[in-house]
């Protein structure tokens, strides 16, 4: 097994997928995690001078993507065939525009600024997209490709659970994608993690 090191600030952000994804997995990592004033020294050493950044045996793999998808291919979590990676990676696709597209808005400190991008972000991008994957989950037993649970399934889970944290009305109409959460929360691993995880904001 490789020697993992995953770097990245004390909080959730963009590497709790593949923090998420080696502990179902039950693959273990060093949870490298620094503080905000630690990152101008640590900056420079990263490949795009950015994190997330998973060092595999001393060889650095930027971008957050990437990374998930790499290790959750190496642990039998992205698909069967060559179409089920695609379609995983569509899934998956699909909650990273989640991510970026909705950061604006808590980058945004007015609240009359906030809820025009808020309102903007759930009508044109959130809300019809979740109906596209709350259906497939009804339609496909509950995950997203074939049989099992896959890293988009993941993606889903990670970003779904820190919305809910914030606002927990947010799935109300969304049964499948519920269960879906209750699912992967229900892992050994992923329990034994939450229950250690630091409680951060973000
Ligand atoms: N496209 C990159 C974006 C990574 C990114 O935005 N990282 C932020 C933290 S979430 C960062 O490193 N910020 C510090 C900086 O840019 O100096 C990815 O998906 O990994």
């Amino acid at each position: 097994m490789p020697q993992y090191k995953l770097h990245y600030f004390n909080f959730r952000g963009m590497a709790e997928l593949t923090r998420l994804i080696f502990h179902y997995a039950g693959v273990a990592f060093e949870d490298i995690r620094f503080e905000k004033s630690e990152w101008p020294q640590l900056k420079a050493s990263m490949p795009f001078g950015q994190v997330p950044v998973l060092e595999v045996d001393g060889k650095p793999l930027s971008q957050s993507y990437a990374i998930a998808r790499y290790v959750a291919r190496q642990h039998g979590l992205a698909g069967q065939d060559d179409w089920e990676q695609a379609e995983v990676d569509m899934y998956a696709d699909c909650i990273k525009d989640f991510m970026i597209l909705g950061r604006p808005m808590y980058e945004e400190h007015d609240p009359e600024k906030q809820k025009i991008l808020m309102n903007k972000f759930m009508t044109e991008t959130m809300i019809p997209h979740m109906l596209v994957i709350e259906a497939q989950l009804g339609k496909n037993g509950g995950v997203l490709v074939g049989q099992d649970v896959t890293w988009a399934d993941m993606a889903c889970y990670s970003f779904f659970s820190f919305v809910i944290s914030k606002n927990p009305d947010v799935l109300n109409d969304s049964p499948n994608i519920t269960a879906l959460l209750a699912r992967i929360s229900s892992n050994e691993n992923i329990k034994k993690y939450l229950e250690t995880r630091p409680d951060t904001d973000i």
